[in-house]
């Protein structure tokens, strides 16, 4: 079955993540992507994903993917918090990722972890550098 996984973006983080997203956008054809509103509005036009998008984060949309996740809906999170600029919803981006570790549910908050998530999240992708090919002539 397909992973599921829900991708979310504070403003500040929106470029870096339509870059990610471009970057591992074979991996991420390979799962079923949820999005926050305006992250989710913005893959699909630059990155050309197809998401499905929930309320924008301040609207509700991080509950709406927490509720998900809560009922087993959610295979990981990649939520690219802006760790500068105070949020107006910020107990519901607490609740998100406090969600995430209740239900044991693999959750990257910056690039550098993302990276690491998505290059193990769909076996043998073009990135992923096989172990058998470093010997070959
Ligand atoms: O605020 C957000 C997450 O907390 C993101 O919401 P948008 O993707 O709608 O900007």
């Amino acid at each position: 079955m397909k992973k599921r996984i829900a991708l979310i973006a504070h403003d500040h983080k929106k470029d870096e993540m339509v870059d990610l997203a471009s970057e591992y956008a074979d991996v991420l054809r390979q799962c079923v992507l949820v999005a926050t509103g305006t992250t989710g509005k913005r893959l699909a036009q630059e990155v050309g994903l197809t998401v499905e998008r929930k309320l924008s984060g301040p609207m509700g949309g991080d509950l709406q993917i927490g509720a998900e996740l809560a009922d087993g809906r959610i295979d990981c999170v990649i939520f690219l918090r802006d760790p500068m600029t105070p949020q107006p919803h910020e107990p519901d981006i607490n609740a998100l990722v406090r969600a995430c570790d209740v239900h044991d549910v693999p959750c990257a908050t910056n690039i550098a972890t993302a990276r690491l998530l998505l290059s193990q999240l769909v076996p043998h992708h073009p990135g992923h550098h096989s172990h058998h090919s470093h010997n070959q002539p």
